[in-house]
């Protein structure tokens, strides 16, 4: 972690959460302490369902909200999609994008995820970019290349330290229990933030690199110590307001 990055904790709900989830919500603003307020920065992302009427309990506090998802266009034809503006006007700051699930489930290729981060942009919202290499690739030891190249057709001309994030997602660590090592972590980040370098110059030393699969209460101190490693986009644990927390402060 380079002090010039604040560090980012985010939740993506994924299809969890009914509107009782609220009290999960609730107890992460009752639990962000003055400590971790100036330290860290938290992220959550449910359901569009429950965005707008999550929006008055973070009111007031710093939690953000984030989409998980949105189509490439503002408005249209386009049954079932939620635009950038719609996530902007429930109350969302940012928006997930080219997430594993998202490409493996719908077939969102770079392509799609690069326009996708374009329509944040003119949204307004600070996209959350993740790549991340399959199991067979990591066997053949290409993770370091597919995440580089995703790097590079995923994300847009024009990205700042302020209006981009990327999140690292190894598909097979994503809701196993299994988390590559500590090294592995370290060399993929290393390798995007090269790719980051390569493209925006000074700027990609101040945008922030999540690592996400699999973290945990327990394992989140090791993971967010490595080189590289600016927070951490997280799943099942982020359910859990008690857990989500334990996650953040292990990043102080
Ligand atoms: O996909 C993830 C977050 O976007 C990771 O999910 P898990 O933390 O459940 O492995």
């Amino acid at each position: 972690m380079s002090p010039a990055r604040r560090i980012l904790i985010a939740g993506n709900w994924k299809m969890n959460g009914l509107r009782a989830a609220k009290s999960e919500l609730r107890g992460i603003v009752a639990g962000l302490d003055p400590t971790l307020q100036s330290k860290v920065d938290l992220l959550v992302c449910p359901p569009a369902t429950l965005l707008a009427g999550f929006a008055a309990d973070v009111a007031g506090s710093p939690i953000m909200l984030g989409g998980q998802d949105c189509h490439f266009n503002a408005s249209g034809a386009h049954t079932g999609d939620i635009s950038p503006d719609m996530l902007k006007d429930a109350g969302a700051v940012a928006v997930i994008v080219g997430h594993s699930e998202r490409r493996g489930d719908h077939g969102e290729g770079d392509a799609v995820v690069n326009a996708k981060t374009k329509a944040a942009w003119r949204a307004g919202l600070l996209p959350v970019v993740c790549v991340g290499e399959t199991l067979a690739e990591r066997d053949a030891g290409d993770a370091a290349a597919v995440v580089a190249r995703q790097i590079r057709q995923s994300i847009p001309e024009g990205a700042t330290a302020q209006n981009l994030v990327v999140a690292y997602e190894p598909i097979w660590a994503i809701g196993t229990g299994r988390t590559p090592t500590p090294e592995d972590v370290a060399q993929v980040h290393h390798a995007i933030r090269a790719v980051l370098t390569e493209r925006f110059a000074a700027e990609a030393q101040g945008i922030r690199i999540l690592y996400g699969g699999s973290v945990k209460p327990d394992n989140a101190a090791i993971l967010l110590a490595v080189p590289d490693v600016d927070g951490a986009l997280v799943g099942g644990a982020s359910l859990k307001a008690a857990d989500f927390l334990a996650i953040a402060r292990a990043a102080i």
